[in-house]
């Protein structure tokens, strides 16, 4: 009888495994590892970074998997034709965000463009990022603030290479202070970093508003997933996150009372802003509020630029970190990138942003950067406003959608090699037409209004520095390609270090920039 008892547990085990089993089948809901832990479900399959233990998990389960993380149900997307699934018949559906503290306190309690929901709020920012920020109009607009950026960048490198005996360079520092200030330009026509930085402690307080925004993000998505924890040691989260949230919205109610005193007194901010011609962000926002008053607040205006600073510049700055990190373990690809460049551009001039049609492998190596480290691997987080079916499976209201762009981008059913770093794979390639194989851009709806900025940005600079400078590893060792984790972000652990030395020919060029 005794023993009797001892069976219990396994009886109950047993019996739990089957109940969960046809619990599912019956529910028609997707495959589920098994066990979902009572309070933290399947958290602990959670390893770092995120989006390579989510591999593993899609790996073993399948391209959709039904996950719980703490309190929130999640599908697990990681296949091309399930993407496209989420992002074409149910796209609407999943064009929402999830309710995350970072929307609440960072978003304007969901009210910015990257956290808002979908509905004719977000609709209405959408149009006006795509139509009077970020339209192609706006990008060739704003052209010469780019230019004028890659020129500082590269008078900074040509100094460092003939001054310094070792001629090293951090990138990664290098690369933010490029991408930062030409955003920053385009929106307020303001520099943060470096050469003529009219006000160094303005730029100083940003950069410490940008770390405190990245560093509290991981310990709020804890807190998204499991609220009991605000009991156990992590109540002052939220209190820090409304006090970075203070600063960061204090810095933009000062750039735009600056830009409004500017702009009655005439003079504007910067050189490039011409008798409206070449209105930075912030102005044309300005402009529409006298239009509108009602709905173009302040509160939005601040919401708006927020979004794009941050959007904009950290993504850019990780990738050409990534883009340099592989060439200069692949120095053959840089060599033929070059070559492209001395055919296409010459020696005599610049690159300009108008050659960067002519220059497709350089396209190429972006894509492949893409690809092997999508800035977002797990795009950013989307929410099913009802249920719907996804590989025929039942997805109810409320899930979290993530869809793993590096998964997809890594499985070898879907790219041969996915582990070499082979640009050459992306000649011909024809973008959306290939469905969602190659998605760093996320698609949809609530894909990256930024891309053709992005593309902009990160080909003018990386073109600029393999036409400028001869790059080398600062030893021989190989380079670290570790991945920092998090849900919206996978920068490169280990700071880049690049040697870099001006290109015989360049010498004279660089000389009288
Ligand atoms: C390499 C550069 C970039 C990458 C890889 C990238 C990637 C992404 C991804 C994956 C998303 C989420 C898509 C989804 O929800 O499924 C996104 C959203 C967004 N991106 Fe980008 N991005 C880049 C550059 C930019 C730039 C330059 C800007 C603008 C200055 C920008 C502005 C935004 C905004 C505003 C959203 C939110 C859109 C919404 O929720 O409706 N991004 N981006």
């Amino acid at each position: 009888m005794d023993s009797l008892y001892l069976y219990f547990p396994v009886l109950f085990f047993v019996l739990y495994i089957i109940s969960h089993h046809f619990l599912h089948k019956l529910q028609n809901l997707p495959p589920s590892p098994f066990p979902a832990l009572p309070f933290i479900g399947h958290l602990y399959l959670l390893g770092k970074p995120f989006h390579r233990a989510l591999f593993k998990v899609s790996s073993r389960y399948g391209p959709v998997v039904f996950l719980q993380f703490g309190s929130r149900p999640v599908l697990l997307v990681s296949s091309p034709s399930a993407a496209e699934e989420c992002f074409t018949k149910n796209d609407i559906i999943f064009a929402n965000r999830p309710d995350f503290l970072s929307g609440k306190y960072f978003g304007y309690n969901f009210t910015s463009l990257a956290w808002s929901s979908y509905g004719e709020h977000w609709r209405n920012l959408r149009r006006i990022s795509s139509l009077e920020v970020l339209s192609s109009y706006r990008i060739q607009t704003l052209s010469s603030i780019r230019s004028d950026e890659i020129n500082y960048l590269i008078r900074r490198l040509f100094r460092v290479s003939i001054e310094s005996s070792e001629n090293i360079v951090e990138m990664k520092s290098s690369i933010f202070n490029f991408t930062f200030n030409v955003i920053s330009r385009m929106i307020a026509g303001k520099r943060y970093h470096g050469e003529k930085v009219e006000n160094s402690k303005e730029a100083k307080l940003f950069q410490e508003i940008s770390k405190d925004t990245l560093t509290t993000v991981p310990k709020a998505n804890i807190l998204d997933f499991l609220p009991f924890m605000r009991w156990c040691g992590l109540h002052s989260v939220e209190e820090k996150m409304m006090e970075v949230q203070e600063k960061r919205d204090n810095f933009m109610k000062k750039e735009i009372e600056e830009h409004r005193q500017l702009k009655t007194s005439g003079s504007f901010p910067s050189a490039e802003v011409v008798a409206g011609k070449k209105k930075t962000i912030m102005e044309v926002l300005l402009d529409l509020q006298k239009t509108d008053p009602e709905y173009y607040t302040d509160e939005t205006i601040r919401n708006l630029m927020l979004v794009l600073l941050q959007a904009g510049s950290d993504t850019s700055a990780v990738t050409l970190e990534w883009a340099f990190s592989h060439l200069l373990d692949n120095l053959e690809i840089l060599k033929k990138a070059q070559a492209e460049i001395d055919n296409h551009v010459g020696q005599d001039r610049l690159i300009d942003e108008s050659d960067l049609a002519q220059l497709h492998y350089i396209r190429c190596i972006i894509n492949e950067t893409l690809r092997m480290h999508p800035a977002a691997p797990l795009l950013v987080p989307h929410l099913s406003s009802e249920e719907c079916n996804v590989a025929s499976y039942r997805v109810p209201r409320g899930t979290v959608l993530l869809v793993n762009a590096w998964g997809i981008h890594h499985d070898p059913k879907v790219w041969e090699d996915p582990e070499k770093f082979y640009p050459d794979r992306f000649i011909g390639f024809e973008g959306i037409k290939e469905g969602c194989k190659f998605i760093p851009f996320g698609s949809g709806r609530r894909g990256c209004p930024g891309e053709n900025l992005a593309f902009h940005v990160i080909g003018l600079a990386l073109g600029s520095l393999l036409q400028c400078f001869e790059w080398e590893k600062p030893n021989r060792g190989s380079i670290d390609m570790s991945e920092g984790t998090g849900f919206t972000l996978s920068p490169k652990v280990q700071p880049l270090l690049a040697k870099c030395s001006p290109r015989p020919n360049m010498v004279k060029l660089l000389s009288e920039i």
